[in-house]
């Protein structure tokens, strides 16, 4: 912008000038000012006038004596004092050094106003003294008319205008005007009309001029803006360059601190250093020391070693010089002697050599006649090798013929028919002893089916526990056992003191009999002898029921799953005659079970024990097979005696957590032993198929419904029903009728008992009595119902059992 205004100024100036034509020296004035008032005005120009300074008329400025210096001049016309500001701008220096008097003081700006000013000041109209303005038109016109072509005519008119102080130019005029007035009129209209032409391209070049002030003037507000902004941003500097002067200050100070530090640091660290240097040397120096030390020792013992080895080394080899040394002259010495040894013996072959020679000359001619003589030879043994041969086997043959000749022929041929004739007895003997035993053992089976149909299909064991150590001694109740020393079939039990109505107190005994009767002091194995016959009886085939009955505490489970109790037994029985029936061509396979019957439902005893009372389990019948199968239960192969015992811990553990939930589990359900019995004759061709179920009935206390309630009455429901469904069964069997209804079905217990209760079954029932007073009533109870079972018939054989009462 500041570019563009200077151009326009000095594209506008040359114009002027042109246009102007001033004289030469007044050109030359205006150049050189144009260029040295620049420099000269500072100076040179007086102190700017203020603005409310008048300035005076040129008359005045006459009258006066001058004051100041004056203003530099252009043709007579003063160039100072009237100044307009706005003309500052084409005389400033190149836009370095105006952006640098922009910043400057005021003064400096004034003084260079002045100096436009005194440019400013011939160009002003309204500044210019009247003389020079009556001057300068004419001057204007006489250089306008040196352009143009009526130059001529100008330069006349220049004339008549010219200053009265020219005297050329006035006598000119006046002579014309004397004898030419339309002339001069003309010429004068035309100098007018010239001088208004003059007067329209001044005012032209005024308006030009009016534009470029403007032009100025925005310029220099510009500038004054700049300046402003300038003074700001100087400001601004100014204040950043403090606080970086005080930033600068603070970071020298710490730079200081921490060259401070750090000249500490380096000294302590110099001191480590020294000291750490110091003490590897110290290290250093010991370490060379021990290692030289070592070296030396090291040295010495290996130079000790050294000198030893090298002694022994230079005695071995002197030694082994010596040696050599023999030897060397022992083999020079026999050497010697080989060597004369060879010669002789050279000589000596070399003679042989030649005699040979001689010999192999005769033996050549000896050999041909050889040679001529062994082939007649080997032809002549040909013949006799075969003729051996001949000879040989007719010699082989011959002795053969002797040695048969010399045996006893006879006698052996006797011998062995004769053992072959008993051999063939024995056989027959062996197939008749066979036979016999196989129709014995038949006729076994028969008669001992025989015997336990006599004994009776249903038959009733009594047996009384002892008295525990837990028991009250003086609670023990009267029991007495009248044929304890022959048959063992009856049992007194000494009723409860009863009062009649006199007062006299008495005591009813209750006599019951039974198959048998075990007093206390029997043993388990005792019990067993008496029901191994019905174990038997299973193995030949037919469904065997052995239950125990009786209240709780009285012996049950003692009875039947103890270590000698008679689910034990049996299975061991049955192992033994299996064994023995081997041989009679009898091969069993046995199959167990162990379940229990809790609240009507069907539990698993060697199944999981969360299962219990859980999985469901149904019975079935094959009626035509008159078979029991149980649905989901588990069924172990007895195929050694000792896996009944785990079949029984197995059920006892079951038992007794299912004990934890139901208190008294044992009590209060009936479990059964199921033992499945397969055999087969293979010579014979005989099957059998038995089954020997071991029960251990719930305890059969009268249980007061009263008394229970929850989960205790249901089980005294179910054990009381199935307990009475269990004598109902026993009661219809005993009627006798083929075909009569009997109610198996009428709880679980019964209806899996079907086969084995009644028909071909045969059935032993446990009365288990406990000694104590306190129980006495459910031991008669207890009784009753055992002895209304013993008198039941079932079966072919028929007894008869007597209760009597005394
Ligand atoms: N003949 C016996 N000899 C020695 N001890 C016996 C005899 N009979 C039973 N006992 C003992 O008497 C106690 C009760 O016996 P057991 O548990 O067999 O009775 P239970 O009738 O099976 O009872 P529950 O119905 O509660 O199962 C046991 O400690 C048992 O060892």
């Amino acid at each position: 912008m500041e570019h563009d205004s200077e151009n326009a100024y000095a594209s506008r100036l040359p114009q002027l000038q042109s246009k102007i034509r001033m004289p030469s020296p007044v050109k030359g004035t205006f150049g050189e000012l144009s260029a040295s008032s620049m420099n000269a005005r500072n100076a040179a120009m007086p102190p700017p006038a203020k603005t409310g300074t008048k300035r005076k008329t040129l008359a005045e400025q006459g009258g006066e004596p001058r004051r100041a210096p004056q203003p530099p001049s252009i043709n007579g016309t003063t160039i100072a004092g009237t100044k307009p500001s706005s003309w500052n701008g084409p005389y400033r220096q190149p836009s370095t050094s105006s952006s640098v008097a922009s910043s400057r003081p005021s003064s400096v700006a004034s003084s260079r106003n002045i100096s436009s000013g005194s440019f400013a000041g011939p160009m002003s109209t309204a500044s210019r003294p009247p003389s020079a303005q009556s001057q300068r038109p004419q001057s204007a016109m006489a250089a306008s008319k040196i352009q143009r072509p009526h130059s001529t005519h100008s330069r006349s008119v220049s004339s008549l205008n010219t200053h009265p102080s020219q005297p050329g130019a006035g006598g000119i005029h006046g002579q014309r005007s004397e004898f030419d007035v339309g002339d001069r009129l003309e010429r004068m209209e035309s100098v007018v009309s010239d001088f208004k032409s003059q007067l329209t391209g001044v005012t032209t070049e005024s308006d030009g001029l009016r534009e470029t002030i403007g032009i100025y003037k925005a310029r220099v507000m510009e500038l004054e803006t700049t300046k402003t902004q300038l003074e700001a941003k100087y400001d601004t500097l100014n204040a950043d360059l403090c606080t970086s002067k005080a930033e600068l200050t603070s970071c020298r100070s710490e730079l200081t601190a921490a060259s401070h530090a750090l000249e500490d640091l380096k000294r302590s660290h110099k001191f480590q250093g020294d000291d750490l240097q110091r003490q590897h040397q110290r290290e250093l120096e010991e370490s060379r020391r021990q290692a030289q030390e070592q070296i030396y020792q090291s040295e010495r013992k290996h130079t000790t070693e050294r000198e030893d080895l090298k002694r022994q080394l230079e005695r071995a080899l002197e030694e082994e010089r010596t040696h050599h040394r023999q030897e060397l002259q022992t083999v020079t010495s026999v050497k010697a002697k080989s060597q004369e040894q060879l010669e002789a013996e050279l000589e000596r072959q070399r003679k042989q050599q030649e005699s040979l020679e001689e010999e192999v000359r005769k033996s050549r001619t000896d050999l041909a006649c050889e040679r001529d003589l062994n082939s007649d030879l080997r032809t002549k043994v040909s013949q006799s090798a075969s003729s051996a041969i001949s000879l040989e086997s007719s010699i082989r043959s011959l002795r053969a013929h002797v040695e048969f000749l010399e045996s006893d022929n006879k006698s052996q041929s006797n011998a062995f028919s004769d053992l072959d004739n008993r051999l063939q007895n024995a056989i027959k003997a062996a197939e008749e002893a066979k036979e016999k035993l196989r129709t014995e053992e038949t006729l076994r089976r028969k008669l001992h089916n025989q015997v336990q149909e006599l004994k009776g299909n249903i038959r009733v064991f009594c047996r009384v526990r002892p008295s525990l150590k837990s028991d009250p001694n003086d609670a023990i109740a009267r029991i007495n056992y009248p044929d304890s020393a022959s048959d063992s079939k009856e049992v007194e039990v000494c009723g409860p003191e009863e009062k009649n109505s006199l007062g006299k107190t008495s005591t009813k005994t209750n006599a019951f009999s039974f198959d048998r009767v075990f007093a206390p002091g029997s043993v388990n194995a005792e019990v067993f002898g008496e029901i191994s016959q019905l174990v038997q009886s299973a193995l030949d085939g037919y469904n065997v029921c052995i239950f125990c009955y009786g209240q709780t505490g009285s012996g049950k489970t003692f009875t039947m799953s103890a270590q000698d109790g008679m689910i034990p037994r049996a299975v061991n029985q049955i192992y033994d005659t299996a064994k023995s029936l081997e041989e009679k061509g009898w091969k069993y396979t046995m199959e167990g079970s162990f379940i229990e019957v809790y609240n009507e439902n069907i539990n698993d005893l060697l199944g999981k024990p969360d299962e219990l009372d859980k999985k469901k389990h149904e019975i079935r019948h094959d009626m035509q097979k008159c078979k029991t199968t149980i649905t989901g239960i588990n069924t172990v192969d007895l195929d050694s005696p000792n896996k009944v015992e785990s079949i029984l811990q197995s059920a006892a553990s079951n038992r007794s957590v299912a004990a934890t939930k139901a208190n008294e589990r044992s009590s209060r359900s009936h479990s059964v032993f199921i033992l499945k019995l397969t055999g087969e004759n293979s010579t014979t061709g005989e099957k059998s198929e038995g089954t020997l179920n071991l029960v251990d009935l719930a305890g059969s206390e009268r249980l007061s419904h009263s008394q229970a309630a929850g989960e205790r009455l249901k089980e005294t429901q179910s054990i009381n029903k199935s307990l009475s469904c269990l004598g109902d069964v026993i009661g219809a069997l005993g009627q006798g009728k083929d075909g009569g209804h009997v109610p198996y079905r009428n709880s679980k217990l019964t209806y899996l008992l079907q086969f084995s209760l009644g028909g071909n079954s045969k059935t032993l029932m446990f009365v288990m009595i406990s000694p104590l007073q306190a129980h006495l009533n459910e031991t008669l109870t207890s009784l009753k119902f055992a002895t209304k079972v013993h008198n039941t018939h079932i079966g072919t054989a028929k007894r008869q059992a007597k209760v009597r009462d005394s």
